[in-house]
């Protein structure tokens, strides 16, 4: 099939890659040229496990290419997919400038019948509006064709992405006619082989299915942040409590990890912009506001926590840093958790070195530059280097090569043995018999 991406971001470049690797013919589009540049280079700006051959072999075999312009992608593509942001806007709500941008863009380039498929999270209605912005532009050059817009939500997951997008839980697709309908269910049938995982609703259904299922993960990992605090009052081990419950099949283990919070670029927009949806539409969003506001005293807990034991002014202490990226598996450092951490002790005058095995070139941009240049946060080459003189180790993505460290080596680089783990990693009897001070999550 012949295919046309736009935006070479975390969706739209696995989906380009994943089509084209499955025989499709693919364009991808992007308005960043620098983007486009690298790409046409072979050169992946994005860290994505497994992206990067799929990316290059494609390129080589023709049948991916990149281009900044959409008139420049093929002019008998079938099915168009939007894949481009649609960040938070001041109000909370989903800013659908972008993809509306890219709907007017269609309306002016499309000559053939095609179906215009949105995968970017887009709050209910979206597909409605978007046919209508493509439906003026025809009007206004006066060409006369048919297209459909459906709504395919993605549900791949960053540091995950390829294999998510592979072997899929489930594919949406939110269309209307049986013609749009039968050439999705053809384009994705050799990813759902194994067993029939299409499930096809009306353009709303799928666009509240995306929101429906972001907001019920992201209430899960609230709900025991909540738990873990509880458990912390009440010298409850939450990890026990958390092995526990999800013993229950009717629970299970997934997304009820405590930690210090949720992160990246969907779950903490997607829950704020179902919010406001709520508020448009009249409905008091009770949980979904609590969601949010507990993940936010969560991403403060670890700077609480680090206060509390070396007190408010943090001169002349040092601060070692594990992980920036907001989970491990990928560069992305978008409402990460560590962000709101380094900030804090920045501000309350503690050096931080940090580390992270793929997020070092975003954390040069992520952090004000006077912080890197004036040494307030100096982001060094290895895990260990972080470590020299530091008063305490603060975990806050639980990285592989953070999981199962040299502890006595640790302890021979600090000046202090402490260590708050962010994420539970640790056994804390285990840690404290080798002299460490611990402090975790919900755990006395
Ligand atoms: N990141 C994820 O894990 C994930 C998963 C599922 C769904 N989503 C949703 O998918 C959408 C994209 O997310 P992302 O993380 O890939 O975003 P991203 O910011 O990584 O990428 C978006 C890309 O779109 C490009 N772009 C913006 N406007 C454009 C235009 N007019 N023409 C061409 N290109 C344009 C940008 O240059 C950028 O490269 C969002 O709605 C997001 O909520 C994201
Ligand atoms: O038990 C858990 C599980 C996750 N997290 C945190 O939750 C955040 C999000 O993690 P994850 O869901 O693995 O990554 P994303 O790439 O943000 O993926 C989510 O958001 C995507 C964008 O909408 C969806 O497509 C995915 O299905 C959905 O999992 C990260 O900060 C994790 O540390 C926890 O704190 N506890």
């Amino acid at each position: 099939m012949k295919l046309t991406v736009i935006g070479a971001g975390y969706v739209g470049l696995v989906t380009a890659a994943c089509f084209a690797e499955m025989g499709n013919e693919v364009v991808c589009v992007d308005n960043n040229g620098a983007r486009i540049d690298s790409l046409n280079r072979g050169e992946i700006p994005i860290h994505e496990p497994g992206l990067e051959p799929l990316v290059r072999n494609n390129l080589a075999e023709g049948r991916l290419r990149f281009t900044e312009r959409l008139a420049d992608a093929v002019d008998d593509t079938l099915v168009y997919f939007i894949a481009v942001g649609t960040p938070q806007g001041e109000d909370g709500s989903a800013d659908l400038s972008h993809v509306l941008e890219v709907a007017k863009e269609l309306g002016r380039v499309i000559r053939h019948r095609c179906i215009v498929a949105d995968k970017s999270t887009v709050p209910v209605g979206t597909a409605e509006k978007v046919k209508a912005t493509i439906q003026a532009e025809l009007n206004r050059r006066g060409q006369k064709l048919d297209f459909e817009v459906v709504s395919n939500p993605e549900f791949l997951k960053e540091g995950d992405a390829v294999n998510d997008f592979m072997r899929p839980d489930r594919v949406i697709i939110g269309a209307e006619s049986p013609w749009a309908i039968e050439t999705l269910r053809e384009l994705y049938a050799p990813f759902t082989r194994s067993h029939e995982r299409i499930l096809v609703m009306r353009p709303r259904e799928a666009e509240m299915t995306k929101y429906a299922a972001n907001a019920m993960l992201a209430t899960r990992i609230s709900f025991m942040n909540e738990l873990a605090a509880l458990c912390e009052r009440l010298e409850v081990d939450v990890e026990r409590v958390r092995i526990g419950i999800g013993a229950d099949q009717r629970i299970g283990y997934a997304f009820i990890y405590p930690g210090c919070g949720y992160g990246g670029s969907c779950f903490p927009k997607d829950v704020r912009a179902l919010i406001r949806t709520g508020e448009q539409v009249g409905v008091e969003p009770a949980i979904l506001k609590a969601v949010d506001r507990r993940n936010e005293m969560q991403k403060r807990l670890l700077f609480e926590k680090v206060a509390a034991r070396f007190g408010t002014d943090l001169s002349n202490r040092t601060f070692a840093v594990w992980g920036l990226a907001f989970k491990p598996g990928t560069d992305d450092m978008r409402e990460a958790p560590s962000r709101v951490l380094i900030e804090r002790l920045v501000r309350s005058g503690a050096k931080v070195q940090a580390y992270d095995p793929a997020a070092m070139p975003t954390a040069q941009t992520a952090f004000p530059g006077e912080w890197l240049s004036l040494g307030s946060v100096k982001l060094v080459p290895h895990q260990y280097d972080a470590l020299a003189n530091a008063d305490a180790l603060i975990l806050v993505t639980e990285w592989k090569p953070f999981r199962h460290p040299d502890f006595s080596r640790m302890k021979a680089l600090m000046k202090t043995p402490v260590i708050f783990d962010g994420r539970n990693q640790y056994d804390p009897d285990d840690l404290r018999a080798q002299g460490f001070e611990y402090h975790g999550i919900g755990r006395p």
